[in-house]
């Protein structure tokens, strides 16, 4: 049977359908024929064709779900929530990063036919490779749709119906998208009207979840709606002085405003301040109501952070702590610190890239957000790219992005690389010492032009952008040892901010305390003399990071608010007080103490590594990283 496209389609369009997809029983709406037209002449696919399929092995499945582990935290609640709805009705729930590949799979109690479709972990739908279907068309359009049956690309798809939603960040960049797929559904495509329903509402609960993470600090207005519309949620995240962080989609809808609201006061927005709004809700323990100019009445509710929602109840509802920590907070009394910050504020907006140095867990990232949040660029993004924590290979396009149709697999629109995402604020480029040495002549051109040609593009684009690079490696001892460039250095090191261990820190009491408050909240715990003087003299190698999961859990477990060693976990308890001898290399001094830790706590965790990671207060991916360098092996995950 001919197909007949629909009036709408331009004529190219349904002549190119009428030439290339003749024996397709659908009629293609746009967006479905303008798919078939990308994957036949950018993508260069035949539909008469077999399928290729991109399957990724075991080893690499578990590199990518580690770099996309915090996404994949955050939505694997809203995965779960849908399969338990859509499995039951023979579907497969698919969550895919924003390449297209799968990092999660829930499928019905019959799995073959479905893994043998390629609804698996690790398995590539981009439209370039596999040409229109649900994951990589909903990728590609950026927006919610159906691809229903005979309407992918190949025919080998043909007997999968696809509703797909994409998943957007705080930034209202592509995260990936959520995807239920039924295999042989004999009705028509309206028919699954009602699963994309249902999909792009666990969609936005995801984005939500994800946006509340993001901005778990922060005061936190929702903007009343439908109370029985979850999904539809209005969140705005505001700095201490009331200045917008940030918004979700339904937000931006509610407020009439398009992205250029970030950085708004918040008063511009609903004219009231934040403290009135504070006020007004009684440091955010009641709604109000209020009129958006020319709008309807609004439902307002303000949540504040718990530190603040204190403070501001203590002092009778105006004044908050910052919503992040600015430098001088995370100074706290150690004088050397107060020292680099006084310093780092005379640099600041003078175009100096900034170098942090210290071990892991001392707060260089936290340090990065503080800078940007004192530099001129605050309003701008903050962008961060940990060199360390991905493939090798990837970072080159993660860092200067590509152009449209530059390598297959790529994503069909291009990628804006790091750099061009944080031109106009601030760029945190982490683990600098394991940048590769190719990417180390192509960033120090970067720089030096302030211009950048992404990859496979012909204009350049300028850039201005605040450079805050960070390495727990000693970065002279690599350019001496030929590892890395000495120009690249001289230029990243316009000032060297050293983070002190949190051993070596003056203010180690008072750190303790602060954080203990912070994990605290509104409960009031204390410390026995015995646990503060085992907290004071532990070695701490996962240093403020780790402090705050000890003392996260040792919130929970005290007994009538007194937090004792029987709270404190074994490691803390067993590992001697001195400290390690000076050696002739501090570095390998370090380097080994740390192996010895870090193997002697997985056989703890009888190899367990999340629970290890967990236990020294460091990320998965940063542990796995060190047993890879130490060459210690992990036993299970
Ligand atoms: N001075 C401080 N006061 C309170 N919290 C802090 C301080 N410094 C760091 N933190 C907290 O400790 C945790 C770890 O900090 P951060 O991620 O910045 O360390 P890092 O040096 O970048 O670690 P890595 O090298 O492993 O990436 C974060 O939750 C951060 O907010």
């Amino acid at each position: 049977m001919i197909a007949r496209p629909p009036s709408e389609l331009p004529t190219e369009l349904s002549a190119f359908v009428a030439t290339h997809f003749a024996g397709r029983a659908s009629n293609p709406d746009r967006l479905i024929a303008e798919s078939w037209y990308r994957s036949v002449h950018e993508h260069g696919l035949d539909p008469t064709q077999p399928a290729s399929h991109v399957q990724l092995e075991q080893h690499e499945i578990r590199v990518h779900q580690e770099e996309h582990h915090d996404f994949l935290a955050i939505a694997s609640q809203g995965v779960e929530g849908l399969s338990r709805r859509l499995n039951p009705a023979g579907f497969a729930v698919l969550l895919s990063d924003h390449r297209g590949i799968t990092l999660d799979a829930r499928l019905p109690g019959q799995h073959s036919p479905y893994a043998d479709s390629g609804l698996v972990v690790g398995s590539c739908w981009d439209e370039s490779l596999v040409g229109t279907n649900g994951i990589g068309t909903g990728l590609a359009a950026c927006q919610p749709l159906i691809i229903h049956r005979d309407e992918h690309f190949f025919s080998s798809n043909a007997m999968l119906s696809c509703s797909v939603a994409p998943l957007f960040d705080a930034q209202g960049a592509l995260m990936g998208c959520l995807n239920a797929s039924c295999l042989n559904s004999g009705g028509p495509k309206q028919a699954q009207y009602l699963t994309l329903q249902l999909v792009s509402l666990y969609a936005r609960l995801i984005e939500n979840a994800s946006f509340r993470q993001r901005y778990a600090s922060c005061a936190m207005l929702t903007l009343g709606g439908d109370a029985g519309d979850l999904g539809n949620e209005r969140l705005v995240a505001l700095d201490a002085t009331g200045r917008v962080l940030g918004a979700n989609r339904a937000a931006f809808v509610a407020t009439g405003q398009d992205r250029a609201l970030m950085g708004e006061a918040v008063q511009d927005v609903l004219s009231m301040s934040l403290d009135e709004l504070i006020t007004l809700t009684h440091g955010g323990q009641r709604s109000a109501s209020l009129r958006l100019a020319g709008g309807p009445a609004l439902e307002v509710t303000l949540r504040m952070p718990a530190t603040a929602a204190r403070r501001a109840r203590n002092e009778r509802g105006l004044s908050v702590v910052p919503a992040e920590p600015t430098l001088e907070h995370l100074a706290g009394e150690d004088p050397g610190l107060q020292r680099s910050v006084q310093k780092l504020r005379r640099v600041l907006d003078r175009d100096i890239s900034l170098l942090l140095t210290g071990e892991t867990g001392t707060g260089k990232e936290a340090f990065a957000r503080a800078i940007h949040q004192a530099s001129v660029r605050a309003t701008g993004p903050f962008v961060a790219l940990n060199c360390a924590a991905i493939p090798e290979s990837l970072i080159e396009s993660e860092l200067f992005g590509y152009r449209a149709g530059t390598f297959t697999g790529a994503s069909r629109q291009g990628m804006k690389g790091k750099l061009e995402q944080a031109n106009g604020g601030t760029l945190f480029l982490d683990e600098i010492g394991d940048m590769p040495a190719h990417l180390q002549t192509r960033l120090l051109r970067v720089l030096a032009e302030r211009e950048l040609v992404p990859l496979g593009g012909a204009t350049p684009v300028s850039l201005n952008v605040q450079l805050v690079c960070a390495t727990h490696r000693d970065l002279p001892a690599m350019v001496a040892a030929g590892e890395f460039r000495e120009d690249l250095y001289y230029r990243l090191n316009g000032l060297t901010v050293r983070l002190p261990a949190l051993r070596d820190r003056a203010d180690r009491v008072g750190l303790i305390r602060r954080v203990l408050q912070r994990e605290a909240g509104d409960e009031h715990v204390e410390l026995t003399a015995e646990a503060t003087e085992r907290l004071t003299a532990y070695g701490w190698p996962g240093n403020v990071r780790q402090l705050i999961n000890v003392l996260r859990c040792a919130v929970a477990l005290a007994d009538d608010g007194m937090i004792g060693l029987d709270c404190l976990p074994p490691e803390v308890m067993s590992v001697p007080n001195e400290q390690p001898p000076v050696a002739q290399s501090l570095e390998t001094t370090r380097d080994a103490a740390e192996a010895a830790l870090m193997q002697s706590t997985l056989e703890q965790h009888g190899g367990n590594v999340t629970s290890a990671a967990r236990s020294l207060g460091i990320n998965r991916a940063t542990l796995y990283r060190k047993l890879h360098r130490y060459g210690l092996a992990a036993l299970r995950t």
